[in-house]
């Protein structure tokens, strides 16, 4: 008979196939006697085996940048950050002292400090799975034992384990990987973010009682509703398998009754462009410029910008690339930024607050290449489309997004830079248009204001990741909150309709980029709330599609309607599930 397990949902695919069990970590030989360790070639290893691991680390994070996307790559760098830590280097050396061999040594200096990190709780705690995997990635190095088994999984593979590290999660092959479930684990856990970037059907924080499925036993992962199947029924194999047969729809897409919907990409990393091509995107509604300042030693410079932000918009000849400012600071920081450590980042220096405080001068040389990329498209959407609109081209428009407002001040401050931008490039006879503008709406602050903010700009697009954690006060990177950081929470269903009341009324269009625009459940909600352009990850695009093609709009506003007036977030998704 078949067991269902509950867990949290961590990507909204799923699959079927056969288990296997996956154990992290390198088992330690028994330590040789202390007489027999000679500290100083001991000493010697830990220094070469840091190289090594730093050498592994950068190969990872291009791989992962590449694959996956830059956010997710620069989980390296954190690890290449503790590589380098010199109160872990000093234990080691303690340890050493002690009479340990290097492997040993290395062992207990970073389990002490994964354990430190635990015990100071919240996010900070969720670091030590990231000392965990380095400490392997030593070990390995040290034993001669590096595990390469994720590398060989046979097709078919549902990957069962207590955790998976980012450098686990980032080598999967989603050909062969047709579901992965974990012990631990929230949904903003690195595995979990990796999983969803490449498509792996993924529940995670089962608990204990997938420690009881075999390895070899069927299983299923129903990513949607977080729910794991051991020996599903035919049934629900059939539902489960059928789940990722979405075939790609390579055309703009309307509700059942005619309404028209944009359902565009998010685009994190290199790889991404192409992916969304393949999956039928109609164009980007996210593009992280991050991706472009990371993994480097200096930030790109403005032709650099330039030839990117082109490229991506050549991909879409008919459609429209949202780029967003830089959005550094807070939980994305850039090392060579002159950026002082802040006690509550998320609260911090962040977005468009660096844009306009101490990163002034990117912002400036962004809007440059921007505006100079932006001359290249047809010009429907532009700022001064009155001068410049409608040229004959075969690149895609672009449109500039300002991330992290609060305030009106804040957007017109943004807005007046990159009108001084194109005065400049005017003055300086450089060719360029002033793309399209919006805003995103994040703060519970710019949900409050979206009316004013989309006075001044033709889109509003809600960030529902940042958003979330905002209204709910729930950290995004913390798996003790994380059912407090969901979207079908009444206060975040009220603040995306009120957005997008505001939005209409003052004539913008209301865009969703955070991950809940990828969720198929959560389209008929979406969309009765006034949702008008859809941006999620790659893989997503397809799903999204034919989920939109099957709503009515007209049932779905009487729908939002009902979860509107929903006190409870069980509330909400009874209305989902069309028992409210
Ligand atoms: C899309 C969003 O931005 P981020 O890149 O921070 O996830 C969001 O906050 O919803």
């Amino acid at each position: 008979m078949s067991d269902e397990l509950g867990g949290t949902s961590a990507t909204p695919f799923s699959g079927v196939g056969t288990a296997v069990w996956y154990e992290a970590g390198v088992d330690l030989p028994e330590p040789p006697d202390p007489d027999d360790v000679d500290p100083a070639a001991e000493r010697e290893r830990v220094a070469a085996t840091r190289e090594e691991a730093r050498e592994q680390l950068r190969t990872e994070r291009d791989r992962t940048a590449e694959r996956v996307g830059a956010a997710e790559a620069a989980i390296f760098e954190a690890h290449e950050g503790f590589l380098d830590d010199p109160r872990i280097a000093d234990w080691i050396d303690d340890a050493i002292d002690d009479g340990l061999p290097a492997p040993h040594a290395v062992d207990r200096a970073y389990a002490d400090a994964a354990a430190e990190l635990e015990a100071a709780g919240g996010r900070t705690a969720e670091r030590a799975d990231d000392l965990r995997d380095l400490r392997d990635r030593l070990v390995g190095i040290l034993l001669d034992a590096a595990a390469a088994r994720l590398d060989d999984l046979p097709g078919g593979t549902v990957l069962l384990a207590e955790r998976l590290s980012p450098s686990d999660t980032a080598g999967l092959d989603p050909e062969v990987v047709a579901g992965l479930a974990t012990v631990t684990g929230g949904a903003t856990s690195h595995a979990a973010i990796v999983a969803r970037s490449l498509g792996i059907p993924a529940v995670v924080g089962v608990g204990e009682a997938l420690r009881a499925v075999e390895a070899g036993a069927t299983v299923g992962v129903d990513g949607g509703a977080g729910t794991v199947f051991v020996d599903p029924d035919d049934a629900t194999r059939e539902r489960l398998a059928g789940g990722d047969a979405v075939a790609v729809i390579d055309r703009a897409v309307a509700t059942a009754d005619g309404r028209p919907v944009e359902v565009v990409a998010n685009v994190g990393g290199p790889g991404d462009v192409d992916r969304a091509v393949e999956r039928g995107s109609d164009g980007v509604g996210l593009f992280r410029s991050e991706f472009l300042f990371q993994g480097r030693e200096r930030p790109p410079d403005e032709d650099e910008q330039y030839a990117a932000y082109r490229e991506a918009a050549a991909a879409f000849p008919d459609g429209r690339v949202v780029v967003r400012t830089l959005d550094v600071g807070g939980d994305k920081p850039l090392p060579y930024l002159d950026a002082p450590e802040e006690r509550d980042p998320f609260l911090g220096v962040r977005g468009v607050r660096r844009s306009l405080g101490p990163d002034a001068d990117l912002f400036e040389t962004q809007l440059r290449a921007l505006c100079r990329a932006a001359a290249d498209g047809d010009g429907d959407g532009d700022r001064d489309a009155d001068s410049d609109g409608d040229r004959d081209s075969d690149v895609g428009d672009l449109a500039v997004m300002i991330p992290m407002v609060a305030t009106v001040e804040e957007l017109d401050a943004a807005l007046a830079r990159l009108d001084s931008v194109a005065d400049d490039l005017a003055d300086e006879g450089v060719a360029h248009a002033v793309p399209e503008t919006g805003v995103m709406i994040e703060t519970p602050s710019a949900a409050f204001v979206a009316g004013a903010l989309a006075e001044r700009v033709s889109f509003l697009s809600v960030g529902t990741n940042d958003l979330t954690q905002y209204v709910m006060a729930a950290s995004r990177e913390n798996a003790g909150v994380a059912d407090l950081n969901h979207p079908t929470h009444p206060g975040v269903v009220r603040a995306v309709a009120r957005t997008a009341e505001a939005g209409h009324d003052a004539g913008a269009r209301v865009a969703m980029c955070g991950e809940a625009a990828g969720d198929p459940r959560l389209a008929p909600l979406l969309v009765g709330l006034g949702i008008d352009e859809f941006s999620a990850a790659p893989p997503s695009v397809p799903r999204v599609k034919a989920a939109i093609e099957d709503v009515d709009a007209a049932a779905a506003e009487r729908l939002a309607e009902r979860a509107l007036a929903a006190e409870t977030r069980a509330e909400v998704e009874a209305v989902l599930d069309g028992d409210g």
